[in-house]
């Protein structure tokens, strides 16, 4: 199924600006064969500039496969994606490999150990995306270092590797390394989810306060609470397909969806009329009917 959307809409503007993600009709298949399983079925969703847009679903809804299509790390068999006004959807692995070293689309993953080399010290971690922007060495040390409060982390952490600092901090590190560079674009997928509960408070804090950079983000998360206070819009995917997209104030308070509804009353965190066992378990028999 394809989700329509409405029209990206920035105060102030007169035409809506392009999209800095364009996801259209988007398929993914897993296997071979026999083996051949669809992950992905023909999912559209577009991204504003300095949008953020949550992308909700329980496990093995397809969240991840969704992201790793937009950072080419996982080929589509059919659909079309468009970054930063680019198609990339006919992209080898070596133009998929330019694009995320230029930093066209930075991502953050669950794991920060994913996104952070463990050779390098933080700073060389941060700087290094700079240098490939053809940022002088000092200078790019420098923004760095003068980066480092916007994530509340000391420069005291420059020198170390990432195997010396905690989750909570690895975590920081990995969203400052995404965002040092001002890209118009990142996907984190599950961010928050590794982190205790103080510092999954303080990294949603920090991505909220970035947000006024004018970065557009992909808030990829299972937990409908922790994309519900930072995201302008969600998407909603089930078993593969897009099956709601709207105003995130919408989407938590007037769900359309069933399976939107079951997510919604699920969510404890939520400040909505939280429905009880019996309710959630009439949900599901009318989701699966
Ligand atoms: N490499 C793979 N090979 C085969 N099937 C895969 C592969 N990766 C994912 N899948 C399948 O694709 C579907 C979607 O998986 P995906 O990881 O995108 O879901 P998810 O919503 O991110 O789940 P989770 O929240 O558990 O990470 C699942 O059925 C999964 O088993």
């Amino acid at each position: 199924m394809t989700a329509q959307l409405p029209a990206p809409s920035v105060a102030g503007t007169e035409e809506p600006p392009s999209a800095v993600l364009e996801v259209t009709d988007l398929q993914v298949h897993y296997g071979l064969r026999r083996r051949r399983r669809q992950a992905l079925h023909g999912v559209s969703l577009s991204v504003a500039p300095g949008e953020t847009v949550g992308v909700i679903g329980e496990t093995g809804s397809g969240k991840s496969t969704f992201a790793r299509a937009v950072l080419g790390l996982v080929r589509a068999s059919a659909g079309r994606i468009v970054i930063g006004g680019h198609d990339v959807s006919a992209y080898g692995n070596r133009q998929w490999r330019g694009l995320r070293r230029r930093g066209v689309v930075q991502y953050v993953f669950q794991d920060p150990l994913r996104s952070l080399d463990p050779d390098l010290t933080i700073g060389e971690s941060l700087a290094e995306p700079l240098l490939v922007h053809g940022v002088p060495r000092d200078e790019a040390a420098e923004r760095a270092r003068a980066f480092l409060p916007r994530v509340r982390l000391s420069d005291e952490l420059l020198d170390r590797l990432p195997g010396e600092l905690s989750g909570g901090q690895r975590q920081r590190v990995a969203v400052a390394r995404a965002l040092v560079t001002e890209p118009r674009l990142v996907i984190l997928d599950e961010p928050v989810s590794a982190l205790d509960s103080a510092n999954r408070v303080q990294v949603l804090e920090i991505l909220r306060e970035l947000r006024a950079t004018g970065v557009a983000l992909v808030f990829i998360s299972h937990d409908l609470g922790s994309v519900a206070g930072i995201a302008d819009r969600i998407a909603v995917l089930h078993q593969g397909e897009l099956v709601e997209v709207g105003p995130a104030r919408d989407v938590i308070t007037r769900p359309q969806h069933l399976y939107t509804r079951l997510l919604v009353s699920s969510a404890p965190t939520l400040r909505t009329a939280s429905a009880d066992r019996e309710e959630r378990k009439a949900l599901r028999a009318l989701l699966h009917a």
